[in-house]
Parts: structure tokens; sequence; C-alpha cells
């Protein structure tokens, strides 16, 4: 799907176009795939905040469908933190700028330790991540 995105100040941005392989109904974007880009989207603002969390849950709203083959821009900010919950929504929408789906989710802030359950090793430039976020 060629998602790319970018921090805009206290914003994420980007543009994605969804394809067959993303195909739900006939032309159409599954909504999972939907959620997968909002998920993202809101994942990248942990950069903006400085902190290492991963999603609790995430609530999406479908408003329209989501036309394959059409570009779409998401947006992601965050709305609140209450000690390790954050808060955090987005928006997809398409070429005229009407929102096709728009995102809330929880995300809980975790200790690096967390990612290391994987098993495998974590980016150079994670190491300090988070060593000054708020609990
Ligand atoms: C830019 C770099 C990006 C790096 C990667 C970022 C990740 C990308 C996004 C992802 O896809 S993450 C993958 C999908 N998510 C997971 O795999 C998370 C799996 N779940 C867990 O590991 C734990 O359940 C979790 C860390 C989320 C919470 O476990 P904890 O033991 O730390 O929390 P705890 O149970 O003590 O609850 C703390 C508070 O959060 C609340 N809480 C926990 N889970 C919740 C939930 N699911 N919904 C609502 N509230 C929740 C809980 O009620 C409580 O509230 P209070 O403090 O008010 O009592």
């Amino acid at each position: 799907m060629g998602l790319r995105l970018r921090v805009d100040g206290d914003v994420v941005r980007g543009e994605v176009t969804f394809d067959r392989r993303q195909q739900g109904a006939p032309g159409i974007a599954h909504g999972g795939a939907v959620t997968t880009v909002l998920d993202d989207a809101v994942a990248s603002l942990l950069v903006v905040l400085e902190t290492p969390a991963v999603t609790a849950n995430i609530h999406v709203d479908f408003r329209a469908p989501t036309l394959l083959h059409h570009p779409m821009t998401v947006e992601a900010r965050a709305t609140g933190r209450d000690g390790r919950k954050l808060h955090l929504t987005a928006r997809l929408l398409d070429e005229r700028a009407t929102v096709v789906a728009e995102a809330q989710a929880l995300f809980l802030a975790v200790d690096l330790e967390h990612f290391a359950k994987g098993g495998e090793a974590l980016p150079e430039a994670w190491s300090g991540w988070g060593a000054n976020a708020p609990g």
C-alpha cells in the first residue's frame, strides 16, 4: 500500500493508496487494512511523544468506503495523556478531504524491555528512547 508517514510538528501525516492486495469487497479496501494504516499512524506519534508504548486498544469508525487506487491522506495526533495511558487519534481522508475512517486508540507506555520479548535485536536508534518519558 506504500504508506509513507512523516512527523510535522506534533502531528503525523502521510499518504497511502490501497490496491487489490488490500481488497475486501470489490474495489474497496478491507477494514483490517484501513485499521493497520490508522494504527501505524498513531504509533508514529510515539516518536513525537518520546515514549515507547503499545496499542492496548483501537476503535475505528468506518465513515465511507475506502476506494482502491485513490490516493488517501492520513493524519494522527495525541489528544491526552493520563500516566501511562496515551490517547491518540487518526483520520483517513480521500482526495476530497472527506473523512472515510477515523480511530481512537489507547496506547500504554512500556519499558523498552517489552519489545525485547520478541527475541529480536532492537534498532540502535531506540537506545535511550523514552529515558525521560513521564511514567
Ligand atoms: C515508531 C516506533 C514504533 C514502535 C512500535 C510501536 C508499536 C506499534 C503498535 C502496535 O502494533 S503494538 C502491538 C499490539 N499491541 C500489543 O501487542 C500489546 C499487547 N498487550 C500488552 O502487552 C499489555 O496488555 C499492555 C502492555 C497493553 C498492558 O499491560 P500492563 O500489564 O502494562 O497494564 P495493566 O494491566 O497493569 O493496566 C494498566 C492500566 O491500563 C489499563 N488497560 C490495560 N489494557 C487495557 C486495554 N486493552 N483497554 C483499556 N484499558 C487497558 C488498565 O485497566 C490499567 O488502568 P488503571 O491504571 O486505570 O487501573
